[in-house]
């Protein structure tokens, strides 16, 4: 069967679209990348997406517009892989839309903390129906909800798929995505999936893009290059890493109320006087460091051996001095990008998405408890069935 997993994520960068070939179910699952690619985001779009994220930021017309624009969106990209692949959208079995997280409270004592009327929850905005109509397809959409319902954090969901194609008999392996935000899925050799655990580490590019807008007036440090150019300022990291965040037990997840625009307007208020180069150095050293002190305090504990492998995907797999700073904080791992094995670092989550949808078709889980804290296995996201029968 064929279906295209949509996911648009934290960065903003736009809409990555994975056209996959997709058979079985659970363990038994193969999926083929058939055409990849990301459907540019309006800068508009972006920037209505970033006030509406903003505390306080969104009134309802925003958010009720937002859904319609985004769910036109998300068809548009639909359309678009399946143009490049030529294949006809009302002949996928289904498309599994993520959506466009706006707010993500998933700690109930963290949401009461400072205002009582505020409770935890998730939203995923762009609206499925539109999808639907416009291709006569299928859609399996609002994937976080049911984990989060059933007590879990909503986040990371990626932990199904990564164990159906990266788990290792042999080898203890970490799947490390550095999108927005850096999150792992941690696989123990042997494949079961009850020793499964995954949890957020920190930022993963979210800080430094910010910072490299505000700095450079560029979306993202290209290969690290601005990075490379900088001193890393080593009392200022670890000031950044006493937030307790990073000391927090797994489950955990964050996003960007916590590591956003905020984050690095008070940092930089803060350092007014470090020079711009060393800024985007120790933010990426940041990055580099909490994905490193997660493994060496959550991970590794709870392996039966050493950690073998650490496997990079998303965007930031792309920023050669993260990398680099990674691998050499791990002296004995193999650090390497999803690239490097043969499958796509940016297709990642895309592809997590449409191996989601297709368990909820056939009514099985995808959440794993291990990961999110759910009370237990879950089917996630809502269908809408094609809306013409014709
Ligand atoms: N060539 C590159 N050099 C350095 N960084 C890059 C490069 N290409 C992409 N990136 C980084 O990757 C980011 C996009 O990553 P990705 O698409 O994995 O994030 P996302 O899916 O939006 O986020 P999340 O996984 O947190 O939801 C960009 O914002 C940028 O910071
Ligand atoms: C709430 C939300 O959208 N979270 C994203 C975000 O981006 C990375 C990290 O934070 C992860 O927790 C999650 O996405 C991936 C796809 C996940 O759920 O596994």
């Amino acid at each position: 069967m064929l279906a295209v997993g949509l996911m648009s994520g934290t960065s903003l960068d736009g809409v990555d679209c994975a056209l996959v070939e997709i058979e079985g179910v659970d363990r038994q699952t193969t999926v083929a990348l058939r055409e990849f690619m990301t459907y540019p985001m309006p800068t508009a779009t972006k920037a209505r997406i970033l006030e509406a994220c903003a505390p306080g930021g969104g009134d309802s017309r925003l958010l009720c517009s937002l859904h319609a624009e985004l769910g036109h969106l998300f068809s548009r990209a639909v359309g678009a892989v399946c143009a490049a692949a030529g294949v006809k959208p009302s002949s996928l079995g289904f498309v599994a839309s993520h959506g466009q997280t706006i707010w993500h409270e998933p700690d109930a004592s963290r949401a009461y903390e400072d205002d009582e009327r505020y409770h935890a929850g998730t939203l995923q905005l762009g609206d499925a129906a539109r999808i639907a109509w416009d291709h006569n397809v299928r859609v399996v959409y609002d994937f976080r909800a049911m984990d989060m319902a059933a007590g879990g954090q909503g986040a990371p969901l990626v932990p199904f798929s990564e164990t159906v194609l990266y788990g290792s008999r042999a080898l203890n392996r970490v799947l490390l995505n550095v999108g927005g935000i850096g999150n792992v899925t941690v696989l123990p050799k042997g494949c079961n999936e009850d020793g499964v655990f995954a949890f957020d580490t920190g930022p993963g590019n979210m800080a430094v893009d910010e910072a490299c807008r505000r700095l450079f007036g560029v979306e993202y440090d290209d290969g690290g290059c601005i990075a490379a150019r900088g001193r890393v300022n080593e009392q200022v990291l670890a000031d950044l890493m006493s937030n307790e965040f990073f000391s927090a037990d797994p489950p955990k997840s964050t996003g960007r109320e916590m590591f956003g625009a905020q984050f690095v307007e008070d940092f930089l208020r803060a350092h007014a006087d470090m020079a711009a180069e060393d800024v985007v150095a120790t933010l990426t050293e940041l990055t580099a460091l909490s994905v490193v002190r997660a493994c060496e305090q959550f991970v590794v504990p709870r392996l039966d051996g050493a950690l073998d492998e650490l496997i990079v995907g998303g965007g930031g797999a792309h920023n050669a001095t993260l990398m680099a700073r990674i691998a050499q904080r791990m002296p004995g791992v193999r650090v390497c990008t999803q690239d490097e094995l043969g499958y796509s670092s940016d297709a990642k989550e895309a592809i997590a998405f449409a191996v989601m949808g297709n368990q909820t078709i056939v009514g099985r889980s995808s959440n794993v408890p291990s990961a999110t804290g759910a009370s237990a296995r879950a089917i996630l996201g809502s269908i809408i069935n094609p809306p013409r029968s014709e």
